[in-house]
């Protein structure tokens, strides 16, 4: 039988793991879910060793769904952002911090205090934000000193897990660039740490994106039913490798994607770093050695999730599109500001909230439910604008789980006025993963060619103008500084 590869993406709401044939058909699929921690209001954590336990569930599943094919390597990517501290043995000290925590507000304080935003922008293609690495190693500095007193090593999630199943502790470019403190040049940035009484040993050696990581280690192999010595290759932060996966790549700009996650993002590749001079949107490593632009909404999918699990918990996410086509767009006047985990683009605002305005007597879950599937397509586009002014982007590949359903791919087209082409099934990161470890063994000699491969049976979606969302989004625009007298 054929060869295949896998890709692991350890996202947020869980992990899925994939095996791809080199032809860049999947052959199996497998997905286990962990639990989110929310300690105290505004704080995110999970588990590593949940990630741990899940991912190894998912790839033993996966290798018993591989019917003779044989798997020849294994690709990573996964959630930005997030601190694993490890001690001077490898382990964890503490529970993972999220890209989504909001409790480093002082700690960007401190940053850009010792550093300067624009010295920061300059650098690092960002100024200090909430849910960015950095931040969290300073906030554990003050907040739990013991707890610093022990760290030998600082890990992003999807490192952490190869550390794990390789022993080998690396990162790469693209997820790296998110943690504040990897500058345009692709290393650690020294001056950046030293300000900050930061070791620059914590953290781990940069590797290209394509890199073999390390092997698989024989305890893993044994657990999973792969192979000891499997190569384990880098990958990429998830927006990079899902990127990879729809072939989004700096040599071919101007078309760029969605994804639509826990959070949303727009993610638009550029051949050089030019970063927003007001920060308002990122600008990090791509995964194929250029660089791109991200605006990113903090609770998109995870504002879907939150109404489903606050208000519909028996229902089917399928059930809740079915609901929102029961209203109408523009939601019958009412608009809601997904700001349920704070906002990234393009507020920068750990405090904003959420809300939902313009309620009547008259309005129905139908309602509620498509102004947050609109609430999110309006903060996306807020987004989407600052991008274009730095690079125009006219298509927008889909991914994420929002991107299964044809009713939210329909409200974004129309509202980002973009056309949507979403592949028929989705993969997101993890195939993006198995793409970037193809070429890491040389099964494809670099990506150009391995997205040669990439299915083309996209469904497209078709912007249609729609003036009662122009309508809504000029309130929309409003929303924030409106509700801001408020908190
Ligand atoms: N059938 C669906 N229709 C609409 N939205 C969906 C559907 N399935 C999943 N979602 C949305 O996708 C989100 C999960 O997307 P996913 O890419 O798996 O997230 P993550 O990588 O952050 O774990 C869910 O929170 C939900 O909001
Ligand atoms: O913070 C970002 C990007 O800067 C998020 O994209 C995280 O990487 C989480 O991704 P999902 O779990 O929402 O896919």
């Amino acid at each position: 039988m054929a060869d295949v590869v896998i890709g692991l993406d350890l996202g947020t709401g869980g992990v899925r793991a994939i095996a791809v044939d080199l032809q860049g058909k999947p052959i199996a699929q497998t997905t286990r879910s962990y639990p989110l921690l929310t300690p105290q209001p505004g704080w995110t954590e999970q588990n590593p060793a949940d990630w741990v336990a899940a991912s190894l569930e998912a790839l033993s599943d996966l290798t018993q769904k591989l019917n003779g094919h044989s798997a020849t390597a294994l690709g990573l990517s996964g959630q930005m952002h997030g601190m694993v501290p490890l001690d001077a043995d490898g382990k964890v000290i503490r529970a993972a911090i999220l890209w989504n925590d909001q409790r480093t507000g002082t700690a960007v304080d401190a940053i850009e205090t010792a550093i300067g935003r624009q010295e920061l922008i300059q650098r690092t293609g960002n100024p200090a934000i909430t849910g960015f690495q950095l931040p969290k190693v300073v906030w554990l500095q003050t907040a739990e000193p013991q707890a610093y007193d022990r760290l030998q090593q600082i890990l992003l999630p999807k490192d952490y897990l190869g550390y794990v199943l390789t022993g080998e502790a690396v990162t790469e470019p693209s997820d790296a660039s998110g943690t504040g403190c990897l500058n345009l040049a692709r290393q650690w940035d020294a001056d950046i740490l030293n300000a900050l009484e930061i070791d620059v040993g914590l953290f781990p050696a940069v590797v290209e994106s394509t890199a073999i990581a390390g092997r698989l280690k024989s305890e893993i192999a044994s657990r999973t039913g792969l192979p000891a010595g499997l190569p384990v290759v880098a990958g990429g932060g998830d927006n990079a490798a899902a990127a990879i996966g729809l072939g989004i790549s700096s040599s071919h700009l101007n078309r760029g994607s969605l994804s639509i996650g826990t959070s949303g993002v727009i993610f638009v590749p550029c051949d050089r770093p030019v970063p927003d001079p007001e920060g308002r949107v990122h600008l990090f490593c791509h995964a194929d050695g250029g660089y791109h632009l991200l605006g990113v909404t903090l609770a998109a999918g995870g504002a879907l999730r939150w109404y489903k699990d606050t208000f519909a918990s028996k229902l089917a996410f399928t059930d809740l599109m079915e609901m929102a086509e029961r209203s109408l767009p523009g939601a019958r006047g009412v608009l809601f500001l997904p700001h349920l985990a704070g906002e990234r683009s393009p507020y920068l605002d750990p405090d904003t909230r959420g809300a939902w305005v313009n309620l009547s007597l008259a309005h129905t879950q139908a309602d509620l439910v498509r102004a947050v599937l609109e609430g999110v397509a309006f903060s996306l586009r807020t987004a989407m604008e600052i991008v274009s002014e730095i690079t125009p982007v006219h298509q927008l590949l889909a991914t994420g789980g929002g991107a299964r359903s044809n009713t939210w791919l329909r409200i974004l087209a129309d509202i980002l006025q973009a056309e949507l082409m979403a592949p028929s099934s989705e993969e997101g990161a993890a195939y993006g993963a198995a793409i970037l470890a193809m070429v890491g063994v040389g099964a494809h000699p670099d990506l150009e060619a391995a997205f040669e491969i990439l299915p083309q049976d996209n469904k497209v979606v078709q912007p249609q103008a729609n003036p009662a969302y122009e309508a809504a989004f000029k309130r929309y625009s409003l929303l924030y500084e409106a509700l801001k007298a408020v908190r």
